[in-house]
């Protein structure tokens, strides 16, 4: 039996709000989108267990959608459900086997790598895994696993049929991050996600179910894009960065920006200079309605003043399918910003990283090239074109990273860009500028896809191509720096600045198409 596991509720009888009854909200459940029922009763006796999971039977039968009994196969074995789901403790999936009808669907919770190959090897059709994050439903008492671990996990499904849920905290808030956070890189990932609270709990069942099912729709329609990379020419990029900024001054998207405090005013300048409009909005409580204006975000924590607004800015811009560009500015420098980037990274997908060789060498937890405060120490490292790959391909996103030579990665292809100017370093703040002139340009990219002004969808999660959006994000900022140094009127730092910005402002896609420095390494 081939069975829909992309939204898998578990019930949980308890947690129904007063007022509405099991039948009903299971049925709004239903109506919503999800894909399989499993009945679970912590606390029922046999006799209650098997109304329960009579009444469950009928409605999943209304809606075709199949029914597996927790725990209990002579309860499944008595309503003719399809299939039952064990835990690590119960019954032997190949003694249930026996038991139970030849075509029954067993599945089997897991939390580690060897506990899955062993379902795999007893036969199981589909493993549960989890928790991968808090819950309160149930006491878990296994490692919580956040997406990353997840996906290692995964890797032992690799070439078998046995499909994949993941469960423990899962809400439409965090749906999109584990889908996306966890496809493996041969492109492996989970096959639907299973929830108890973020349905059961809920006044609005339907309104519950619908928000998490488009969530998976969206990642099983937009997965086949990941395997699909473009191969790039260096003419080809060249082209495409010109052209990213044409598409810039076209749909001059929204970039909505929380920033630090040092760079406020001068990254909104050069956004308004590029040809978009900033925002740099920081409560929380109006993240919802500006993530859903197109374009770009920006999160950077340089001074850190609001991380609930950066965790939900993030959750609400991957829900709208809105590029994030994380700038974790300083994250080397103490063991708190280690821990914020670690928890703003497991709370939403990002789109691209973007950091100096200190900062990426912190997240890839290397000791190669350290940070003292916001800037870099050390020669470089060694290799950074593995530097960048390994983190894109850890993060599931693109990386740059800055310094004299700039280098950025999808994970797959790796550049070198060689633009820029000393000058850049002596002002503060031109790091955070180039997250300003990224996260621009994956805005422009992004609402030019979704207004199919161009079609390169190579990203999984937002439209456009961000591996180029990227690129010609930090060659803006470089190039402008080229060409306001040679100006007669700069005198050194304090006449650089407003003469960037002017370059910025005057910079056209012929001129940043022409002095692009760009080497494809791989
Ligand atoms: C889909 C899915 N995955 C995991 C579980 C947990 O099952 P188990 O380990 O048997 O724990 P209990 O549910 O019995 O508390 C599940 N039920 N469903
Ligand atoms: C039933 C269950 N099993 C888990 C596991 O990790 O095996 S976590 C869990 C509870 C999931 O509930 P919610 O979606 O409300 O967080």
């Amino acid at each position: 039996m081939e069975i829909d596991y992309s939204l898998y509720l578990v019930t949980g009888r308890n947690l129904i709000p007063d007022g509405i009854t099991y039948e009903d909200s299971l049925e709004q459940a239903l109506k919503g989108g999800v894909t399989v029922v499993q009945v679970r009763e912590k606390t029922a006796d046999t006799g209650e267990f098997l109304e329960v999971a009579r009444a469950t039977k009928k409605l999943c039968e209304k809606y075709k959608v199949p029914l597996i009994i927790n725990d209990r196969i002579d309860i499944a074995l008595a309503v003719e459900a399809d299939g039952v789901h064990l835990g690590q403790t119960d019954m032997p999936i190949k003694v249930a086997r026996k038991l139970l009808p030849a075509n029954a669907i067993i599945g089997i919770s897991c939390n580690t790598g060897e506990e899955v190959e062993k379902a795999v090897s007893a036969g199981a059709d589909y493993v549960g895994i989890g928790p991968v994050c808090a819950t309160s439903t149930k006491q878990v008492t296994s490692p919580l696993l956040g997406p990353r671990n997840l996906g290692d996990i995964l890797v032992a499904l690799e070439n078998t049929n046995v499909k994949s849920v993941a469960i423990g905290g899962i809400k439409s808030t965090n749906a999109t991050r584990i889908l996306f956070g966890s496809i493996m890189t041969s492109g492996k990932s989970l096959d639907g996600l299973a929830v108890v609270s973020d349905i059961v709990a809920s006044p609005e069942p339907l309104i519950a179910a619908k928000r998490l099912k488009d969530a998976v729709s969206y990642f099983k329609a937009s997965r086949t894009k990941f395997s699909s990379l473009d191969s790039y020419t260096t003419e080809s990029l060249k082209g495409s960065v010109g052209e990213a900024l044409r598409y810039v001054r076209e749909v001059s998207p929204l970039v909505h920006q929380i920033t630090n405090v040092v760079v406020t005013t001068q990254s909104a300048n050069a956004t308004i200079a590029l040809g978009a409009s900033p925002i740099m909005a920081t409560s929380p409580e109006e993240m919802e309605d500006l993530a859903r204006i197109p374009g770009g975000l920006l999160i950077n924590f340089g001074t850190l003043t609001s991380l609930e607004g950066m965790i939900v800015a993030g959750q609400h811009a991957n829900q709208n399918k809105k590029p994030v560009v994380f700038d974790p500015v300083g994250v080397g420098a103490t063991s708190f910003r280690k821990r914020t980037a670690a928890e703003l990274l497991n709370a939403w997908q990002a789109t691209v990283i973007k950091g100096n060789a200190g900062e990426i060498g912190a997240l890839s937890n290397s000791s190669e090239v350290q940070s003292k405060g916001v800037d870099s120490t050390g020669s470089g490292f060694t290799d950074p074109a593995s530097t960048v790959r390994s983190l894109a391909l850890r993060e599931r996103c693109v990386v740059g990273m800055t310094g004299a030579v700039d280098w950025v990665s999808d994970g797959k292809h790796v550049v070198r860009l060689g633009n820029g100017h000393p000058l850049l370093g002596e002002i503060t703040g031109s790091g955070c500028m180039v997250g300003t002139s990224v996260a621009t340009f994956c805005g422009a990219l992004s609402v030019a896809a979704g207004a199919e002004l161009k079609e390169v969808p190579s990203n999984p999660l937002v439209d456009g191509d961000m591996f180029v959006a990227a690129i010609a994000g930090i060659s803006a900022v470089t190039i402008a720096s080229e060409i306001a140094a040679l100006r007669p009127d700069v005198q050194g730092p304090g006449t650089f600045l407003p003469a960037f910005i002017d370059e910025l402002s005057k910079l056209t896609p012929e001129v940043l198409s022409e002095k692009v420095n760009i080497e494809i390494v791989s």
